[in-house]
């Protein structure tokens, strides 16, 4: 359990009535590779040496907390999660810690949280993850799409019915950290002991009795892993979530419609192959090709960010698994500075913003060191693949020039498809693996391996944050309302086990007619108040959202998702663009660990 190291001061009133009765709710490398140093990067060589750069234009941090203004809070309206335009002031001109106006308190949302010190000093490279990283998806289009795409499939490809392409998608419904039963057809929520908190079939909530029932048995702990489950861990699993709840409610009232011996297993596996195919066949990328301002947030503060990183002297590098032509459309509409018109014919300047781009990476297999996939260079221009001694230029069958002819001013910049995490130490003259951060938006894909196995720093993005903050913010009186709550429970139950206690035990001439009556009152005192703290925990999740609650929490527990940002990310915060708001010298440090017994002495 952490405590902000430097805690937003509550000015709250605690002059509430105590009483249970008054009303509280306020609305409130393959090691034996071998690179020539031509491939070192420069930055990597001469750290520090590039030139200091500004960005221009009046940058604009908010001196003070916003979050003092109260703001109407939409019950499970998660828009602003994504909707975000990046770090902009309000004349549109990108914030960053290096220009005359940075370097001023962070608004609580685009904040940098940390879980495990980290000193920038330290880090000779920054690498990123492309997408939902740099580039934030619209769910509302972008997994909507998603959606679509997977019915047709299913419908065209797999013999389900065609009434399903009537259907349509809440894109708000489905969160992440959310595990799917697929053999009972539910989905869950979890808390860090993945003991399952919420519960729905379908759309249908289990009650107490039916959730304990199905996955009570503390005795037998599942995993909830994979083959039988499978994990809600990134945003463009949310439209495959809700398709499986849709089709589980589905085959539960028209079990004659499914295709024969479609259990929800099966099904499950169905939209799992066609929304894999939606990710393969062009689907989705020919869309988001066509007009990536539908599909993709722009971000202008994603250049100044990666600017000043470079000019503090890291390297900078992209790690993705989407391949180069794609991966040169999206990292174009997020780098280009825009024309008049919004539209600039593709071209290669956002290399310029790179040491090194490695594609199609395979993620997460990408980062176990003896992984032996081949490195080919990739030729912009043409998009053409060519061989690679293990990132060494190859004399070509039939040319005498070992060299990949990069033109223009981007030939620093070297583009590449596969390989492994030896490689890009290679290239990049990476002495040890604690030297590069990587930031990115899968636990498992980005966070996991890479901090575990690999031993890199990590940040992950998570989007849903700042929203998730600004409500805790918002909601700060009523928590700790609820907290009241819960202790006064406690408190009238020592009572009642007292009493109960001197009934049982002691003096036989105790008035016992009174010690009744009294046991009777606090008995209804503690259901009184036992029912409000239930009727307001739920309404307080579900200002966060209506079906999931809280991202982080389940109840007074971390939800399973929470846990394994904690312990898996160094670094968390809810935009990549926010690692421009502080010196990319910053040493993080993370907030006091505190344990229940250090609680009521915390000393503030
Ligand atoms: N074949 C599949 N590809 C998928 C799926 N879900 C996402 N993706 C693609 O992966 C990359 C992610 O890139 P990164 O920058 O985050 O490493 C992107 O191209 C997605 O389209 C899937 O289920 N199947
Ligand atoms: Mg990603």
């Amino acid at each position: 359990m952490r405590i902000p190291r430097n805690p937003v001061s509550v000015s709250v009133s605690v002059s509430f009535c105590l009483s249970f009765l008054s009303p509280f709710l306020s609305s409130s490398p393959s090691p034996s590779l071998t690179f020539s140093s031509q491939f070192l990067s420069k930055s990597a060589l001469s750290p520090g040496k590039r030139k200091r750069f500004h960005t221009s234009g009046s940058s604009q941090l908010h001196a003070s907390y916003p979050m003092n203004e109260s703001r109407g809070t939409v019950v499970g309206d998660q828009s602003s999660n994504f909707l975000h335009l990046g770090n902009i002031d309000q004349g549109q001109k990108p914030c960053v810690w290096s220009s005359p106006e940075g370097g001023r308190k962070i608004e609580i949302g685009k904040r940098i949280f940390c879980n495990r010190s980290l000193n920038m000093k330290s880090i000779v490279a920054v690498g990123f993850d492309m997408d939902y990283t740099l580039a934030q998806y619209k769910p509302e289009t972008f997994e909507s799409l998603a959606y679509e795409g997977t019915i047709k499939k299913l419908v065209n490809d797999l013999g389900y019915p065609r009434e399903l392409l009537d259907w349509s998608f809440d894109w708000k419904y489905m969160v992440r950290g959310l595990v799917l039963d697929k053999k009972r057809g539910n989905i869950l929520k979890m808390d860090r002991h993945k003991y399952v908190k919420v519960a729905y079939h379908g759309f249908k909530e289990l009650s107490k009795e039916e959730k304990v029932g199905t996955y009570g048995n503390t005795l037998i702990r599942d995993s909830f892993d994979e083959p039988d489950y499978a994990l809600i861990d990134t945003l463009f699993s949310l439209a495959e979530a809700y398709l499986f709840a849709q089709l589980v409610d589905y085959r539960d009232n028209n079990p004659g419609k499914v295709p024969a011996g479609a259990d929800y297993s099966w099904m499950y596996k169905d939209v799992r192959a066609a929304v894999d195919l939606c990710h393969r066949d062009g689907t989705l990328k020919q869309m988001v090709a066509k007009d990536p301002k539908r599909y993709i947030n722009e971000d202008t503060a994603i250049v100044p960010m990666l600017k000043m990183l470079r000019d503090s002297g890291r390297a900078t590098f992209l790690v993705t698994n989407s391949l180069w032509d794609y991966t040169n459309i999206v990292m174009n509409f997020l780098c280009e500075s825009r024309t008049i018109n919004g539209s600039n014919p593709i071209n290669f300047d956002w290399l310029q913003y790179f040491d090194v781009v490695i594609t199609g990476s395979a993620k997460p297999g990408f980062f176990h060191e003896d992984n032996r996939a081949n490195l080919f260079e990739v030729e912009p221009e043409s998009g053409m693949l060519v061989n690679t001694d293990n990132g060494s230029p190859m004399a070509q069958m039939g040319s005498s020039s070992p060299t990949l002819s990069l033109k223009g001013p981007n030939k620093m910049c070297r583009v590449f498809q596969g390989g492994s995490v030896g490689h890009l130490h290679k290239l990049l003259s990476i002495g040890s693996s604690s030297q590069v951060l990587y930031v990115g938006d899968h636990i498992y894909g980005d966070i996991l391996r890479s901090k575990k196995v690999l031993g890199w720093r990590t940040m992950l993005v998570v989007p849903e944050l700042e929203r998730e903050v600004e409500l805790l913010w918002e909601l700060r009186d009523t928590r700790k309302q609820l907290r009241l709550l819960r202790n006064q429970r406690d408190h009238i139950e020592d009572k009642i086990h007292r009493l109960k206690w001197s009934l049982k035990f002691e003096d036989v001439n105790v008035d016992e007619k009174k010690i009744s009556s009294e046991l009777d009152e606090l008995e209804s005192q503690r259901e009184q108040v036992r029912l409000t703290h239930q009727q307001s925990q739920r309404e307080c999740h579900q200002k966060f959202h209506k079906v999931w609650g809280q991202l982080m929490k389940t109840g007074y527990q971390n939800s399973r998702f929470a846990h394994q940002v904690e312990r898996f990310a160094c670094l968390y915060s809810s935009q990549v663009s926010n690692l421009g708001l502080c010196s990319p010298d910053k040493y993080y440090r993370p907030s006091e660990d505190f344990m229940p017994h250090e609680f009521d002495i915390i000393p503030w």
